[in-house]
């Protein structure tokens, strides 16, 4: 049995520090690396950026969408990407955002399957029509050790407008929306657990050195290092919590120690701070060390 996503995940955070690099194309981005806004463009972006960090960080992320708008020729040169990042030692998450109904669910989660085209380690995704319909995903990501995580707290300042909202649960219980997704990939983590079933017990956790439990589990969630404070509870989440927000957003190490403290499997996550000192490869890996050097001070 090949290692689940969140023993790799551990694994490559050993090895190499917890940042994710974000590949995020935007056209401005492009323009200011002397490229065009074309598929060569995004070619030359992307297997820069490749091989540069994938021999160093942790977690690559590339984000679809700058992908998708180059159509089929876009798509052609993020399977290359990720083959390439994943052969270089580097965990590819897929920043898909993607969530449907079930029987769709399970298609796009065939990212997760060893034989698609663009073969990922994980993926993000969204709950907004309720958990039930990610357990397809759930269970592609349990069958071939891939992971999920999943929008909880995003970065962007009106999340809260929904993410705030008060779900009323039985008897008089109340929970955010961004909660019941938290307890929903803690309930994932936690062996032989479905939705429905009553949240497992966290007595135990509570005792526990670490506030989120142990780590390795390989479903996580996305909360912001832009919060104002962490107003989900974490407690015995047992997965990874990937934090986007640091830089161009306005979030900072000392941010992600405020809101997270040294706790748990925190994956801070960098696009545009990183992708902005290109195309230089050296001038790109400086400045991944740079943040994996505050991120560990
Ligand atoms: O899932 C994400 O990665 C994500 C969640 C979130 O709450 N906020 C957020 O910014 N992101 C993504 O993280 C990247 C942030 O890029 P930078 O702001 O340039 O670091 C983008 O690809 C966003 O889509």
């Amino acid at each position: 049995m090949t290692a689940t996503f969140g023993q790799r995940l551990a694994g490559a955070v050993a090895a190499r520090g917890p940042l994710c690099v974000g590949i995020d194309p935007h056209a401005p981005l492009l323009e200011r690396w002397g490229l065009p806004d074309s598929a060569d463009g995004l070619a030359r972006f992307t297997d820069t950026v490749v091989d540069a960090l994938a021999g160093t960080v942790a977690v690559l992320k590339p984000q679809l969408a700058f992908y998708e708008r180059h159509g089929s020729r876009g798509l052609a040169v993020l399977e290359d990407a990720v083959g390439r990042a994943r052969a270089a030692g580097a965990l590819v998450l897929l920043d898909a955002k993607r969530g449907d109904i079930g029987s769709t669910m399970d298609a796009y989660a065939d990212y997760l399957r060893p034989d698609h085209p663009l073969a990922v380690d994980a993926l993000t995704v969204s709950p907004y029509l309720g958990p039930g319909s990610l357990q397809p995903a759930v269970d592609t990501a349990r069958q071939h050790g891939g992971g999920l995580f999943v929008l909880a707290r995003t970065s962007n300042p009106d999340a809260g407008t929904l993410q705030h909202a008060v779900v009323r649960g039985p008897g008089a219980s109340e929970r955010s929306v961004a909660q019941v997704v938290v307890d929903t990939v803690r309930g994932w983590n936690t062996p032989g657990w479905v939705v429905g079933d009553p949240l497992p017990d966290l007595g135990a956790v509570r005792d526990q050195a670490s506030r989120f439990g142990p780590t390795t589990g390989s479903f996580g969630v996305v909360v912001g290092a832009t919060l104002r404070e962490l107003d989900v509870d974490l407690t015995g989440l047992g997965g990874p919590v990937l934090a986007p927000g640091l830089g161009a957003q306005g979030g900072s190490p000392a941010d992600l120690r405020r809101l997270f403290g040294r706790d748990g499997a925190v994956v801070p996550t960098v696009s545009r701070d990183v992708l902005g000192a290109g195309p230089d490869p050296a001038a790109l890996r400086a400045a991944a060390a740079r943040w994996a050097g505050e991120l560990a001070a």
